[in-house]
């Protein structure tokens, strides 16, 4: 074992019994720092395999703020602390830690946090590598087909995805020129391998431009030879002046962009470049920045052949450049019943995507009715592990006293009443996979004994004499805030911690309200199958008042009052959907209720309006399309987007 590991503990003697425990185990202890300054140095001059990281130290710098340098240099750390409050505890977790043990600890349970670290940073790392190697794969698949620029272009953004997230792909020349405004192309996400793809003039028509304020704002966007990213504060700074970035901000609602240029293509001076916009404001990192460093030169030598391949000269494409194409693929069936196409959920699919073919802990938390049990099956789903036991236990469900032989199982005669030997939830779960939903209820004294399971693969049945090896994936669930549930001691830190290992937070119904028409619709025809009944949708004043509802209790108070008004429908569509009064908006004009219409409500509420001047008419001289200026193909698509339907409005 050629470890080297550095110790950053302010205490002599906790950090000489580390160094002792470490290098019984046969560690090498590469230095002991009692201060950030120090461990920089050590850091600089040692360059450890891995830092064991308190997180008060002497002087005024934390082990939080060593912790980001350690990241942004592939220094895996583990956290050695006392339990701590929840501000310090947020900061800690936003540094990603490889562990966290929890003072004081046992050798075995250092050793086991050393092996879990190692494990993960390898694993990230082969992952990483075996992403990167997929994509170069898919670059040569990409450019030995016969396919146009547009087409190859959008497998090319398929194929980036799963490496650098996005909502939103720009690809084409910096700069205001003929060739830049006939190729540039633009593909917005709108399901989970699927895009709407632009070329100007699409962009222009969405955003509501003439072209030739577009082109100004284009002119006006500088990209330089570097990678570069702005997140949250400094992209609203970006987009203060006016540019591309602007109008694509403000048009799409983007917070975040990474540009990504490929200097080595340049046509007059002008560099070829990609940006990818995210509506999140945090997610791109200096990570990233070193991937596209790392795909730079093939990503450059699969465009220059596309560039090189596209047999209309660029001069010679004119402006029947298709206004839109799009594209779906196979993948989007993947997760079959989960409904939604909203970037929150389309975001929650990518990690699921990310995490589901390992053997990861994951911890889903989100409001109750989310969806988050949804999420578990599928993971199980798709992971290797489908077809093998998937075992679910509410841990809020059990009681106490009966807790424990639930889960680990217990011998004839362990005590009064184990009349026979059962086999508990761990042990059925072999081979497979547990789900342990409601993880926060689960009392104290069990949470102990659920972190040796985690930690040592093993269990023992109550009254047994021998420990049992379990080979089992554990997705774990809450809607607490576990944070919380730590800082005031009702959570283990250790144990959410090594549950914590992949976080999946689960946005809440009133977050993601565009995913509304099509849960409706989803309900509606389940429901409809399921007693029988012919119902096709719901009228328009009721989408409306849905729409405006906020939803406390999430997916789960759609489905029960979808279920009761299908069953309630007088005729074909249902016509009364009876919310809670309290929690319901006023929706019939925002001057009433104060409150400002969403982008979403709005463009939805205009063409509805349009819709019924236009009797329900959608193409042709004065159909809805023509008002709006919009092909009726786009107009279809909001249409079914936004949960109109034709004849409701008619
Ligand atoms: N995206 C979705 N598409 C369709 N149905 C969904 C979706 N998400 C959840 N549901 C349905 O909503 C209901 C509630 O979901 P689920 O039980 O998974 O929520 P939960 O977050 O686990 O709730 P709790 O915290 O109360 O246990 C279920 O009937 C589920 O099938």
């Amino acid at each position: 074992m050629n470890q080297k590991i550095l110790i950053v503990e302010d205490q002599f003697i906790e950090a000489n019994h580390l160094r002792l425990m470490l290098q019984r185990a046969g560690y090498g202890v590469c230095g002991i720092a009692r201060s950030v300054d120090q461990a920089e140095e050590l850091v600089e001059s040692e360059k450890p395999n891995l830092v064991l990281l308190d997180i008060f130290l002497t002087g005024k710098r934390t082990g939080i703020e060593l912790a980001e340098k350690l990241r942004d240099s592939n220094i895996p750390f583990i956290y050695l602390s006392a339990n701590s409050n929840e501000e310090v505890l947020n900061a800690a977790k936003a540094t990603h830690p490889n562990g966290f043990l929890v003072k004081p600890f046992r050798e075995k349970d250092l050793l086991v946090a050393l092996q879990i670290a190692e494990y993960h940073h390898e694993n990230g790392l082969e992952s990483r590598l075996r992403k990167e190697s997929f994509f170069q794969k898919q670059l040569t698949e990409i450019n030995s087909e016969k396919a146009g620029w547009e087409q190859k272009l959008l497998k090319v953004a398929q194929a980036l995805q799963p490496l650098i997230p996005f909502d939103y792909m720009v690809a084409g020349y910096s700069g205001e020129g003929k060739f830049m405004s006939n190729n540039a192309l633009f593909f917005l996400r709108i399901g989970f391998n699927e895009y709407q793809v632009t070329g100007m003039e699409g962009l222009q028509m969405v955003a509501n431009l003439k072209m030739d304020e577009l082109s100004s704002s284009q002119t006006k966007t500088v990209v330089g030879p570097e990678v570069t990213f702005f997140n949250g504060a400094s992209f609203k700074k970006l987009c203060s002046v006016p540019s591309m970035r602007k109008v694509i901000a403000d048009t799409f609602h983007m917070n975040a962009v990474l540009i990504f240029p490929l200097p080595e293509i340049s046509d007059e001076g002008k560099i070829f470049f990609f940006s990818f916009y995210s509506r999140r404001n945090d997610t791109y990192a200096e990570e990233h920045v070193a991937l596209c460093n790392r795909i730079q030169s093939v990503l450059t030598k699969s465009v220059q052949n596309m560039l090189k391949v596209e047999t209309v000269p660029p001069s010679e494409i004119d402006i029947a450049f298709p206004p839109e194409i799009s594209s779906q693929s196979q993948s989007v069936t993947i997760f079959d019943g989960i409904v939604g196409q909203s970037h929150l959920l389309l975001n929650v699919f990518d990690l699921i995507n990310q995490v589901a073919p390992g053997d990861t802990s994951v911890l889903i938390t989100g409001e109750s009715g989310t969806g988050k049990e949804r999420i578990a099956d599928s993971i199980h789903a798709l992971s290797s592990r489908k077809g093998k036991p998937f075992v679910k236990v509410n841990c809020a469900a059990l009681p106490v006293n009966l807790i424990e032989s639930e889960l680990f199982g217990h011998e004839k005669g362990a005590f009064t009443g184990a009349t026979e030997r059962r086999v508990g939830r761990f042990e059925q779960a072999d081979t497979g996979t547990i789900f342990l939903d409601e993880i926060g209820d689960m009392p104290l004294e069990m949470q102990v004994k659920l972190l040796r399971v985690l930690q040592e693969k093993e269990i023992e049945r109550i009254g047994g004499k021998s420990t049992i090896k379990v080979n089992i994936r554990i997705i774990a669930a809450t809607n607490r805030n576990l944070e919380k549930e730590v800082a005031e001691g009702r959570f283990r830190l250790d144990l959410y911690y090594r549950l914590n290992v992949f976080p999946l937070q689960l946005p809440s119904l009133s977050e993601r309200k565009e995913d509304i028409p099509s849960l409706v619709d989803h309900f509606i025809r389940y429901y409809s199958r399921k007693t029988g009944r012919k119902i096709s949708g719901v009228s328009d004043r009721v989408m409306k008042n849905l729409l405006a509802y906020d939803w406390p209790g999430n997916i789960r108070e759609l489905e029960n009052l979808i279920e009761r008004s299908v069953l309630l429908a007088k005729g074909l569509v249902i016509e009364d959907a009876t919310l809670p009064l309290m929690r319901t908006k006023k929706t019939t004009s925002q001057e009433e209720d104060g409150r400002m219409k969403t982008i979403f409500e709005n463009e939805r509420d205009h063409i509805i309006a349009v819709l019924k001047k236009c009797n329900g008419r959608i193409r042709g001289a004065f159909g809805a399309a023509e008002i709006l200026d919009i092909p009726p193909t786009t107009l279809g698509s909001k249409m079914k987007k936004l949960g109109i339907k034709r004849e409701f409005v008619s």
